[in-house]
């Protein structure tokens, strides 16, 4: 009932094509049987020695033979509608729930998996509704039918073919295995499609280096737990299954043996044979119904293990409903004792504590791995679970809506994103109602136009396969442009220029100096030429803050920054000895 009522979640308004295709289907069943009718009655005619009336039950069992299959095809062609409706739905359903989740969401799952779980699961619900539901009615049906029929023949008989289809219904239950190791199959199935997709981009690293492929050992543990569950599920349903199959085998011979001791006493035993040889042809129908539940009970399990991981994928990601509405006023940044903790083994962040006023800009250092790109993901409002507090203006972040939010603060990440589409196209997404004049202008802002002049088609040229490739540098200023013309007043750049040639760096330099004008700016970065300008420094430390202020209070602390520098300076100042060969 529960797995019935989520997947009517999925069939929306087309619930009266999925009651009619269950109708329909029923209908067929019982019609696709009146042939057993007729021949009920050719038996009893050839037992009594009376005149047959082929024409009549002839009609009967054609006209039901056509008509149950009209209903057939009627029946799979509205399962097939309320089939399409339910993936759409469910491909709906994921891909609103992508625009619902928090950011982290994407820190924490592959792209690959989530694709995989959105289509494939929508995909394996659609071909359950669509060819198994009408069957699965006609295989409930025809039992029910049968055994009717059966009783009111012969009660002994009728009573043995009940006892077998409520044995095998329950060996088929049994056999579809417990849902948690459906799950952890499913689990392990997802697991080895992104594995393999990660295997695959790996393998250019494994060419180059002549790498060893002990480096995939999650993709083989993958392939290792696939195999496990799906040994574990299998083993788990085999008894059941031959048990299963054991019972419907022997059913015709359980038939034949009890049918022995009760003809014997019955007075009219050509009356009785007849009703033995109808059992036997009629109660095929009941075999060949259980064998079909059988095989639709596995693909019964996993539509609802479907739907189930479709809608866990997204637990605990939701973003958090804005506890009050407020409107940001002022764009300074203020953290208080924030502590924060990717996972429970390890703090990421410890009661960190700054703030930064409103149109300046803070650069934040210090060693890989010691927090300064979680604090920029925090304040970007990515994760919702830490301690302490994070205020824009005056108000917590948890004051503002989601959008007031995302009007407000541009993250730009290290690893700059671009769609497969036009560069004009790209670009609008920031701005859709961007004019040609403030694309130009953007363009000039941030160092693009003497690169869009170099492309074959300007701003309209496709970037990527098939299209332009672009250096790490162009993407960057392009996304640097789409900042611009987003034109948000807090700008957090989270190593912008980490992989960017000198070149690069000078044009990346002067967009991100046009981009900063007037605005609150966080800026993390490994390069020190680019911190000197910044109005404050923080510096961070194994995910602590060790040390803030102005460039020049830092220099005269003399303490990690200042040492850091030194450092820098010096290797400014490295040269090559050597002599040249000839
Ligand atoms: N998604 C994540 N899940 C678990 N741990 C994470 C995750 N992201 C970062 N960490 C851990 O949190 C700590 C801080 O990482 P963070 O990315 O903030 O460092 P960083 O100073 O920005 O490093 P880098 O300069 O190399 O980018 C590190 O120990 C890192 O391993």
């Amino acid at each position: 009932m529960k797995n019935l009522k989520s997947l009517f979640r999925y069939i929306g308004n087309y619930k009266g094509y999925f009651y009619l295709s269950l109708v329909l289907s029923a209908t067929s069943s019982i019609l696709l049987l009146t042939p057993y009718y007729s021949m009920y009655h050719l038996f009893l005619s050839i037992s009594s020695g009376s005149n047959f009336q082929s024409k009549y039950y002839g009609w009967i069992a054609i006209v039901g033979v056509l008509v149950g299959v009209l209903c057939y095809f009627l029946s799979l062609w509205f399962s097939h509608m309320v089939g399409f409706r339910v993936e759409r739905n469910m491909r709906l359903f994921g891909g609103n729930q992508l625009l619902e989740v928090s950011l982290s969401f994407f820190d924490t799952h592959e792209s690959g998996k989530i694709r995989k779980i959105i289509d494939d699961n929508a995909a394996l619900t659609h071909s359950f509704v669509a060819h198994n539901i009408p069957d699965l009615v006609s295989t409930c049906i025809v039992p029910i039918f049968v055994v009717g029929v059966l009783l009111k023949l012969n009660w002994v008989l009728g009573v043995i073919c009940l006892c077998t289809a409520l044995l095998s219904l329950y060996l088929v239950k049994k056999m579809m295995g417990d849902p948690e190791s459906l799950q952890y199959y499913m689990i392990a199935l997802n697991n080895i499609t992104s594995e393999a997709t990660e295997f695959i981009r790996g393998m250019q690293i494994v060419k180059i280096f002549n790498a060893s492929l002990d480096n995939f050992r999650t993709f083989k543990k993958s392939i290792d737990d696939y195999s496990d569950w799906a040994l574990k599920y299998s083993f788990s349903a085999r008894l059941s299954y031959v048990l299963n199959r054991l019972v419907l085998e022997v059913l015709p011979l359980i038939l034949i043996a009890v049918a022995y001791p009760v003809m014997s006493k019955h007075p009219s035993i050509s009356l009785f044979l007849v009703n033995i040889m109808f059992c036997m042809v009629f109660g095929s129908q009941l075999l060949l119904s259980l064998t079909k539940i059988l095989n639709t009970g596995t693909n019964y399990a996993l539509a609802f293990q479907s739907i189930h991981q479709l809608e866990n994928l997204f637990d605990g990601y939701l973003e958090h409903k804005p506890t009050e509405h407020q409107k940001i006023t002022s764009c300074s940044i203020t953290c208080n004792a924030v502590t924060f903790s990717y996972t429970p083994e390890k703090q990421a962040l410890k009661d960190v504590t700054f703030s930064i006023p409103e149109k300046s800009t803070t650069a934040v250092i210090g060693a890989s791995g010691s927090g300064k790109s979680t604090i920029a993901k925090l304040i970007a409002n990515m994760y919702h679970e830490y301690e302490g507090e994070i205020k824009i203006g005056s108000y917590d972040l948890n004051a503002y809506p989601e959008e007031t939010l995302m009007d407000t603060i541009t993250y730009v990440s290290q690893n700059a994103q671009l769609f497969h589409k036009s560069i004009l196209e790209n670009l609008k997404m920031a701005r859709p109602t961007a004019t040609t004049e403030e694309i130009q202008q953007a363009l000039i802002a941030t160092e693009c136009s003497e690169l869009i002049q170099k492309l074959p088609d300007g701003v309209e040229t496709i970037i990527g396969t098939g299209g332009v490739h672009l250096s790490g540098g162009e993407r960057q200023r392009l996304v640097l442009c789409q900042a611009f013309l987003k034109n948000n007043p807090i700008i957090i750049l989270d190593e912008v220029t980490a992989s960017v040639d000198p070149e690069n760096e000078f044009k990346l330099m002067r967009a991100i100096e046009s981009l900063s004008r007037d605005k609150t700016v966080i800026m993390i970065a490994h390069k020190l030429s680019l911190v000197e300008k910044a109005d404050q420094i923080l510096v961070f430390k194994t995910g602590e803050l060790v040390e803030k202020g102005t460039p020049q209070q830092l220099k005269e602390k003399q303490g990690i920054y200042y040492n850091m520098l030194q450092r820098y300076h010096a290797t400014k100042r490295w040269t090559l000895k050597g002599e040249v060969t000839q």
